[in-house]
């Protein structure tokens, strides 16, 4: 029998999200007898504690007895129960300054950490995440802005919008001008927002007719990291090839800020790889991108424009590109921004559906197969109270010496 438990989320902002719903629950208990499920109390969860003990499972302010707890943010160090296997995003696989003292305790606590971003196939694409929900919300939020800032519609802050359903059934009263949206990315941020310009019927359209032709309807454009991203020797190679040698490449994203009105950035951001856009070249007379819809919200490198991430209180800025300030979003001069780094939060109830669906398939079978695939191996962060080795890059981090 393998004691499982949903924790609380303690970190602020409150995150109500959690990895598996009272449904979920039971569907897994039914499949792998050999699992049990024990649920900490918490008031902020989007679903209630009752709504557990209705399905069955016992809610306690003490998980102690549990071997595997699954939170998903950070858990703070005070909370951190030693000797358990726990999942979160830890946000250290990036030797992230802010959580190096987590990570150290988590060593000194003998914990064995495994980080749903490391939850990877063999060749490293990851299976779980919020993204889709990221991209969803992200390109609502986009619209949003839009609407506000043209004072051409209002629609309401997804917050406060029960579901996923709530959120298109708003889609459908906007009337979109005929606007040139770029969208960056192909994973699952990027596949989340093109649902959402599907579901507004935007036509997609291919690089060629979207650089060379005017519309009389929106359009948007797709674009992944070749097609932004030109080799230097003028070829390109492949995706994997631009992954591992991002330094070869200059950026080939001004040809779409020259004709974008909007543009949403869905993509993975790599270490080293070429910028989209300087203050220098959005202050350009050619540059036309007036909205930023930032969802991989990367702060200061790689767009300039996202000068810091927005909150889901106050989701929307302006910046200058003279100046390379913030300025109200309203203003003439301005691009508007909408860079809110924690967009899943606000559509809580769908994106712990879905998390928890992943988490159910790619995951929970690994317990009970020996991990014969290697997924709890390839996610295990620490063990022991060292780093595994697949981490142990990160070990002058944790000493504070990087
Ligand atoms: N704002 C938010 O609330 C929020 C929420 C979730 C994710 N995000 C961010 O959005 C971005 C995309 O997330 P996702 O869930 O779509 O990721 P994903 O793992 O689903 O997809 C990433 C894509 O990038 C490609 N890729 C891999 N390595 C790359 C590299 N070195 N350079 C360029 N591309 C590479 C992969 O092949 C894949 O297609 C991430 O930066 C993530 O941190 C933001």
């Amino acid at each position: 029998m393998i004691k499982f438990a949903l924790i609380k989320e303690r970190k602020t902002p409150p995150d109500r999200r959690v990895v598996f719903s009272p449904k979920k629950l039971q569907e897994i208990v039914q499949k792998f007898p050999e699992a049990s499920f024990k649920i900490e109390a918490s008031d902020i969860r989007i679903f209630k504690d009752s709504e557990y003990e209705e399905a069955g499972f016992e809610v306690s302010q003490d998980i102690s007895d549990c071997e595997v707890l699954l939170g998903v943010k950070e858990v703070p160090i005070a909370s951190l129960i030693p000797n358990k296997k726990y999942f979160f995003f830890s946000h250290t696989i990036k030797k992230q300054p802010y959580n190096r003292e987590l990570l150290e305790a988590i060593l000194k606590n003998n914990i064995d950490l495994y980080d749903y971003e490391v939850i990877v196939k063999t060749n490293g694409r990851r299976l779980i995440g919020f993204g889709r929900y990221a991209g969803l919300v992200g390109a609502y939020n986009c619209f949003r802005a839009l609407g506000l800032r043209d004072g051409i519609f209002e629609m309401p802050k997804v917050d406060i919008l029960p579901d996923l359903k709530s959120v298109l059934l708003e889609l459908d009263k906007i009337k979109l001008p005929n606007i040139k949206i770029v969208l960056t990315g192909s994973g699952k941020v990027a596949h989340g927002a093109k649902e959402i310009l599907d579901h507004l019927k935007i036509k997609q359209v291919g690089v060629e007719e979207y650089l060379n032709n005017d519309f009389n309807e929106p359009v948007y454009c797709l674009i992944d990291v070749l097609d932004y991203n030109v080799h230097k020797s003028g070829t390109n190679i492949t995706n994997k090839h631009f992954y591992s040698h991002p330094e070869e490449y200059n950026s080939n994203f001004m040809r779409f800020a020259e004709v974008s009105h909007v543009f949403i950035a869905g993509h993975f951001y790599g270490d080293g790889a070429p910028i989209f856009f300087t203050q220098e070249q959005a202050n350009s007379p050619k540059f036309k991108i007036k909205l930023v819809a930032d969802v991989s919200c990367d702060i200061g490198i790689p767009i300039a424009s996202t000068i810091r991430s927005s909150t889901i209180a106050d989701p929307i800025y302006g910046y200058d590109p003279k100046t390379g300030e913030e300025v109200d979003f309203r203003e003439k001069s301005a691009i508007t921004v909408m860079a809110v780094d924690n967009l899943p939060c606000e559509l809580p109830k769908d994106a712990s559906k879905g998390f928890g669906d992943m988490f159910m398939k790619h995951v929970i079978p690994a317990f009970f197969n020996l991990d014969i695939d290697g997924i709890l191996e390839r996610a295990k962060m620490t063990e022991n109270g060292k780093l595994a080795e697949r981490f142990s890059y990160l070990q002058n981090y944790v000493d504070g010496k990087e």
